[in-house]
């Protein structure tokens, strides 16, 4: 019987260990390919405390043993509640584990609200919380002096942004997608999303082989955004004709991504000198709106 559980023991870890080098490998061709990571780069990975950047942030400090680069861990709090606060719980254990520097950030102390607190003068919470949480991501990682900002998006994430962008007929943000993000201004740190070969179903599988302890369910807003539909319309349509995620992917690689990327306009916000396309930026004309509707903030 001992040996039985033995060899059992023994095939699951000798598979795991197949999938991670597998996964490692897929990264690292990203990273290596589009040139994501260099000696000397100082790389913030945005730490949600969602599988996505997790992942991430394993991987590269995986790849710390590669390429001589800095590693740290950015964690907004946008003041959902019930929910970062758990992740935060899951993150702390990993980053003291893998020896990585955490830098929190909360709405609250920077904007003076909770997105719970402001929602409802908006059509769906994401919208502020998209606007103020990347702005916030840009400007720490810019004081903390690092030189790319890492996210968790994956192959899914992409594909959906893709179509939603089709959908919508918004082609001017076609330039957005892609594995890395080209600095365009001093202060708009250049984004790179080292998952961006890596599938939801992968990121799913790296979780539960490796026991990994991480927050699993979604954020409760998620639910009104447009994405969330489109993700689902994708994962039926997925289940009918399997591989039509990797196709749409391979069409988007073969079509726009040599396009040759249009010349972006970034100007300074007249109000907060963070870069911005328009002469106010979004986070300047949400506050003011939020300032006029609601006599605070
Ligand atoms: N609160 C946050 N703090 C830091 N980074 C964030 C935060 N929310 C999102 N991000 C970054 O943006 C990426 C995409 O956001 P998305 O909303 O899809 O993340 P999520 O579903 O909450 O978590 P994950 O993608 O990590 O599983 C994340 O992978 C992460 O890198």
């Amino acid at each position: 019987m001992t040996y039985i559980k033995d060899l059992k023991n023994f095939t699951i870890k000798g598979a795991e260990k197949i999938f991670n080098n597998e996964l490692m490998k897929k990264i690292r061709r990203v990273v290596k390919n589009y040139k994501l990571i260099e000696n000397g780069d100082v790389i913030s990975v945005a730490l949600s405390g969602g599988k996505d950047s997790l992942l991430t942030l394993y991987a590269l400090k995986n790849l710390q043993n590669e390429i001589n680069f800095k590693l740290n861990a950015i964690f907004i709090d946008e003041g959902i509640k019930n929910y970062r606060k758990n992740a935060l719980k899951y993150l702390r254990k990993h980053v003291k584990k893998l020896e990585v520097e955490l830098i929190k950030k909360s709405f609250k102390e920077e904007f003076g609200f909770k997105v719970d607190e402001i929602k409802d003068y908006f059509d769906t919470p994401c919208i502020p919380c998209g606007i103020f949480r990347r702005y916030l991501l840009n400007k720490t990682a810019y004081e903390v002096g690092a030189s790319k900002l890492a996210t968790g998006h994956n192959l899914d994430d992409e594909i959906q942004s893709f179509l939603m962008s089709l959908v919508r007929g918004d082609t001017f943000r076609f330039y957005k997608f892609g594995p890395k993000l080209d600095r365009i201004h001093p202060k708009l740190i250049p984004r790179i999303k080292p998952l961006w070969e890596v599938s939801e179903k992968e990121v799913i599988d790296w979780v539960v082989k490796n026991d990994i302890e991480v927050q699993m369910e979604r954020c409760p807003y998620s639910k009104y955004s447009f994405r969330f539909k489109l993700m689902n319309f994708l994962n039926e349509i997925e289940k009918i004709e399997p591989g039509t995620k990797e196709n749409i992917m391979k069409s988007f690689k073969k079509t726009f991504l040599s396009l040759k990327k249009k010349d972006v306009k970034v100007v300074e916000c007249k109000e907060c000198f963070w870069p911005s396309s328009n002469e106010l930026c979004k986070v300047c004309e949400l506050k003011k709106y939020l300032r006029n509707i609601t006599q605070q903030f």
